[in-house]
């Protein structure tokens, strides 16, 4: 009993295919890989799993009518789909095995983004249609099934593809039959397009009969063919073709996933690639062509070979160094980091004469937030390379850098293969930010293939497990960036020239943010000097009561919360006092203001916020004057509106004015810090107790101090017996953050004299240096940081040891202006130095301590 009839929705999504036609009755696989259909099927597909979401519209692209571009066909085939197979990496590649229902017309196309959906008028119904034919036409039908089985008993019954055609010849009602068989049969997209348009069963019957004699035509060609091995060709031909769709390839134009290999074969042609790997992408077609799109190598192997292709085997940019070129581009960039320009010219310099690249690899060390990726990105546009960027904070398994291998499921090739795909060139300029963060795990050890990367004599055959081909990576340019110089491996530091970028100090602040910052800030906010002016001591207060870093980074932060709050002021002018809009409201003011292509923006949200949309061009300076009175300019009032209370207070003040408190220096890869060392005494009897998070080398310090007290204990007037019945107990700030290092020891040192001689270390004072049993204090690391550390938190004397005199050569003037730096040689002048009135007694010893000392070397 035939079923009632079923309709099928008035509204469809479509599935545009370029090259294929789907019958109703009869099932294909699509492959899917325009945006339009990869968006149809995530969203109705794969995120849906409602049975009428199945049903969509196949639709097919044809040639437009005058020859150019292209139309969509007004007749198509709604179907369901069955099947959804697929991957996701590195692109979206889904298959789909459609089964066609009936043939409807486009009546209009009522969505296009994200993907098309159209009315349409179904043109026939579900139900089965085996119903009564005239006497015309169940002669055409007889006609057409007689020399059907012609075809049939011209091939071969065991291919699958011929038994299904001659089921279909048996079996399906007479309404079907035609499109049972164009299905089977195939033809050319114009001739299958006209079985589609075929409405009437008898013209569709009539349309498709000479396709089918045509098609016997061609067979008998073929076997009458007398050449044995042209005859051989074409039975494998016969048997080979897919599913037994296309019986006869040499007539059919190719499908969809032909089309594909095609496409493919075209770019591996034009690809460029070297002869071994040319080789391997044509076996890796060969094998793509053998499968079925829906077996899971299908995906895999074209994932391969879609890298291959995207690969810059030899397509590279021409280099632009010209050194004057690149001195004023970093200066344009950069303000001040004198040093660090001069070595980067100097090794472009170099490599310009030179002529090759093998040169040391730079890698610029410093805090967070003082320009070291922003030079890199400099170093790229100077020589008009592409750059990218390759982050490998946090990276810890080799695989990240070197590719896994293709028999993984979800394996994908390394960073830098990825990377070079991205640029699409192979001599990029390609930054490894943050290489001091890179980790090691059960995964092997990242640091040791990027040694492969980096090392000149190995990398022009660096062979990513992935590609598993050799790609020349000679031709990159690699820079590194890091924080800190001793958690990179030392074979990585070794093929490194490393250039310090060291912090600014609180003048460079202000002119980095006066000349950089702001204006960039301004462009992004879509404001201009007109209409907001900050003057420079307003940097500066921004820097000394919001910021707390070594490099500028907050400070942008903080200077674009700023232009934020100025813009909403603005845009709340031009809009009427205290209006926002309602999200419609910023959508039309969107679309307008993209309607008119105006470039700066302001708009206000329905919270309030100013985003950086859109400000009218035609709101000049002069109609925003009518409204405001401009230029804005920010105060100190204004600052502490918008940015709140200050988040640091200047100075130390009050915390060193106690006995058992002074103040240290400390390095950190943050910059540096200064630390408030305090130490109290109370009754007990478990010595010297350190807490902070200290380790054992600053523990060892304590011990070296405490033992240079107790044996001076007389010259410095100590009570005798001190530490009998009591302990100290010293503490290090910020006892969350891990301390080491023997830079704290001269600060210990102090700390404990002042406490155990109840005086108070003067407050203006801070200090570095590693101190020995002797009283000797040593050189220590990171003077330029401390220095700024100190100067940024208005210290007036800085103790440092005399050894590290050199170092006072990179401080800037400006600094040592302001800052007295007492240079040391002994403990004792330390202490004199950190006390009002010093220990006269202790200077003597201390010079006898020396005179040994100089002896002895
Ligand atoms: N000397 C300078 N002149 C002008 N702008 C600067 C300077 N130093 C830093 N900047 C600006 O400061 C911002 C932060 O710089 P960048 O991102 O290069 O810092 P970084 O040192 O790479 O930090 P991280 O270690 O966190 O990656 C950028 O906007 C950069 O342009």
């Amino acid at each position: 009993m035939a079923p009632s009839h079923i309709s099928i929705p008035t509204k469809l999504p479509l599935l545009v295919v370029s090259n294929g036609v789907l019958f109703p009755g009869s099932t294909i696989r699509i492959p899917v890989t325009t945006v339009r259909n990869v968006n149809l099927v995530r969203s109705r597909l794969t995120s849906d799993s409602r049975l009428s979401s199945t049903v969509i519209g196949i639709v097919t692209k044809e040639p437009g009518k005058d020859g150019k571009g292209s139309t969509i066909h007004e007749i198509g085939t709604a179907g369901v789909v069955v099947q959804v197979t697929g991957t996701s990496w590195p692109r979206p590649v889904y298959t789909l095995l459609v089964t066609g229902l009936c043939r409807f017309r486009l009546v209009s196309i009522i969505q296009e983004h994200p993907y098309l959906m159209a009315t349409i008028k179904q043109l026939e119904d579900l139900k089965n249609v085996d119903g009564e034919d005239d006497a015309q036409l169940a002669e055409l039908v007889a006609e057409f099934k007689e020399t059907a089985q012609k075809l049939i008993d011209m091939l071969d019954i065991s291919v699958p593809g011929v038994a299904k055609l001659k089921t279909a010849v048996e079996q399906a009602p007479s309404q079907q039959l035609a499109d049972a068989v164009a299905a089977l049969i195939g033809g050319s997209l114009l001739e299958r397009l006209q079985v589609l348009d075929a409405l009437d069963v008898g013209a569709r019957i009539r349309v498709t009969l000479p396709l089918l004699l045509r098609h016997i035509q061609k067979l008998k060609d073929i076997q009458e063919d007398k050449s044995e091995e042209k005859e051989k060709k074409n039975v494998q031909m016969i048997r080979l073709s897919r599913g037994g769709r296309n019986l006869s390839p040499m007539l059919d134009p190719p499908d969809d996933g032909d089309n594909d290999i095609t496409d493919l074969a075209e770019r591996i042609k034009s690809a460029n690639m070297p002869e071994e790997a040319a080789k391997a992408a044509n076996k890796e077609l060969s094998r793509l062509k053998r499968m079925a799109p829906h077996m899971p190598e299908y995906s895999t192997t074209r994932n391969y070979l879609e890298l291959l292709v995207d690969l810059p085997w030899s397509s590279s940019v021409k280099e632009t160094c010209h050194i004057t070129k690149a001195r004023s581009d970093l200066d344009a960039d950069h303000y001040g980091l004198e040093k660090v320009k001069r070595r980067v010219l100097e090794y472009l310099a170099v490599r310009q004469l030179r002529g090759d690249l093998k040169g040391p690899i730079l890698c610029f060390v410093g805090p967070p937030g003082v320009g070291k990726t922003s030079i890199a990105k400099s170093i790229a546009t100077t020589l008009g390379r592409p750059y990218h960027r390759m982050s490998l904070g946090g990276v810890s398994d080799q695989h990240d850098i070197r590719g896994h291998r293709r028999t993984y499921v979800g394996a994908m090739p390394g960073r830098v293969i990825q990377g070079l795909r991205s640029v699409k060139v192979k001599n990029p300029v390609m930054l490894l930010d943050e290489i001091d963060k890179l980790g090691s795990g059960i995964h092997g050890d990242p640091g040791a293939a990027l040694l492969e990367v980096l090392d000149p004599e190995q990398n022009s055959t660096f062979t990513d497990t992935y590609l598993n081909l050799p790609f020349d990576l000679s031709q990159v340019l690699f820079v590194a960036t890091a924080n800190s110089l001793t958690t990179i491996p030392t074979p990585l530091l070794d093929r490194m020239e490393v250039i310090n970028v060291p912090g600014y100090t609180q003048e460079e602040k202000v002119m980095i943010g006066h000349l950089h910052l702001l204006p960039k800030q301004l462009r992004e906010h879509g404001l201009s000097n007109d209409i907001l002016n900050m003057p420079k001591e307003v940097i500066a207060t921004i820097i000394g009561e919001y910021t707390r870093e070594a490099g500028v980074r907050t400070l942008e932060r903080k200077i674009g919360a700023l232009c934020r709050a100025v813009a909403v002021q603005v845009a709340e002018s031009t809009s009427g006092k205290g209006e926002t809009k309602t999200p419609q409201e910023v959508e039309v003011a969107e679309e307008q203001a993209d309607l008119s292509g105006d470039a700066n923006k302001v708009v206000v949200t329905a919270e309030g916020q100013a985003k950086e949309q859109a400000l009218p061009q035609h709101q000049s300076t002069t109609q925003l004057r009518e409204h405001l009175e401009l230029p804005i300019v920010v105060d100190q009032k204004m600052i502490h509106n918008i940015l709140g209370p200050p988040i640091f207070q200047s100075g130390l003040a009050g915390r060193v004015s106690v006995p058992g408190v002074a103040v240290g220096l400390a390095w950190t890869p943050v910059g540096g810090e200064v630390m408030v060392v305090e130490a109290s005494r109370s009754p007990g009897d478990s010595g010297l107790t350190l807490t902070g998070q200290l380790g054992s080398v600053m523990q060892e310090s304590a011990k070296i101090a405490l033992s240079w007290v107790r044996q001076h204990a007389y010259l410095l007037q100590l009570e005798k017996d001190f530490m009998k019945d009591e302990e100290i107990h010293m503490h290090f700030p910020a006892g969350a953050i891990s301390k080491d290092g023997p830079s704290a020891g001269v600060t210990i040192l102090t700390v404990l004299v002042s406490l155990l001689s109840s005086r108070c270390v003067r407050p203006d004072v801070a200090m570095t240096g590693e101190i020995t049993l002797n009283g000797v204090v040593l050189p220590v690391g990171g003077i330029k940081e401390k220095l700024l550390a100190a100067h940024r938190a208005g210290l007036t004397t800085v103790i440092i040891p005399a050894a590290n005199k050199k170092d006072l050569t990179d401080i800037p003037n400006s600094i040592l202006n302001e800052i007295e730096v007492v240079l040391v040689n002994t403990a004792g002048e330390v202490l004199t130095a950190a006390f009002e009135d010093g220990f006269p007694d202790i200077v003597p010893e201390d010079e006898a301590v020396m005179k040994t000392l100089r002896s002895k070397l």
